[in-house]
């Protein structure tokens, strides 16, 4: 899939991110790190807390061009992004709020996305009336309706959970195996990393670098639960290893 003829590939190559205060001091964020995702891949970033990942996050979508370093992203790629918060509009119901992130969107397309994410029964419904689990699908729905390329997703499993955090999982791997996308995932949990990346970039404290880059070769649908308790080995021998 090509959009205006250049590549579908993510590049980020950042030298440095420095935040300046207005005192006049300033701390490092970010140290140099460079990866790359295909279209198709999901990259996982894992690293400490305040390490720099939601910096990264928004040099990447380009929201913040104050750094030092190139961010090469498909020409004119679609970017779908779903926050911990779900950031609805209060005043509109879930159908207007997925249908005005994404105006071109079928019927039929929204149709089968809220039938993924079992939404169908709150078309209708406003933010306030749904659950935390709730409205993360519906911001799941809104960042698959616009068809991104480029999908970024913060933590979109955080504080739910287990069991729902597991469906809303698999609903990930399903609309993401739907289409060809470039995926950048942030999670503390290794276990989502691991069900869900196709590339795993751990991160230093901050100054954010990246320490070990591992990739999972089995596909997706082959992960079965031996197969994911042997990849859980292999990293935990490779993560001591590198210590
Ligand atoms: N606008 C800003 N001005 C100054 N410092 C900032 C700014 N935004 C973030 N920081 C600092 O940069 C560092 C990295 O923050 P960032 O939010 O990128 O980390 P994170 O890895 O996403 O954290 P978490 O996992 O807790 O969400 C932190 O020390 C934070 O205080």
């Amino acid at each position: 899939m090509q959009r205006g003829g250049g590549p579908v590939r993510l590049e980020v190559e950042i030298t440095g991110k420095t935040y300046r205060s207005a005192a006049g001091g300033s701390h490092q964020v970010l140290a140099p790190l460079k990866f790359a995702l295909q279209s198709g891949e999901v990259g996982v970033l894992i690293g400490p807390s305040g390490c720099g990942k939601s910096t990264m996050l928004r040099i990447i979508l380009g929201l913040d061009r104050d750094f030092d370093g190139r961010v090469a992203r498909p020409p004119e790629a679609r970017i779908g992004m779903v926050f911990q918060e779900p950031r609805l509009l209060p005043w509109r119901s879930v159908e207007q709020n997925v249908r005005l992130a994404a105006p071109d969107v079928t019927d039929a397309k929204l149709a089968e996305l809220f039938r993924i994410l079992e939404l169908e029964a709150h078309r209708s419904h406003f933010p306030g009336e749904l659950s935390l689990g709730l409205a993360r699908r519906v911001a799941l729905a809104r960042a698959f309706a616009v068809e991104p390329d480029l999908l970024v997703l913060d933590e979109p499993l955080a504080s739910l959970d287990d069991a729902l955090a597991g469906r809303l999982r698999d609903e990930i791997a399903t609309l993401v195996a739907s289409r060809p996308v470039m995926t950048l995932l942030v999670t503390h949990s290794l276990d989502d990393a691991i069900r869900l990346g196709d590339r795993l970039f751990f991160l230093s404290p901050r100054p954010a670098r990246i320490v070990q880059e591992v990739p999972i070769l089995t596909p997706r649908a082959e992960r079965s639960e031996v197969e994911l308790a042997r990849i859980r080995a292999e990293l935990a021998a490779l993560l001591l290893e590198s210590k």
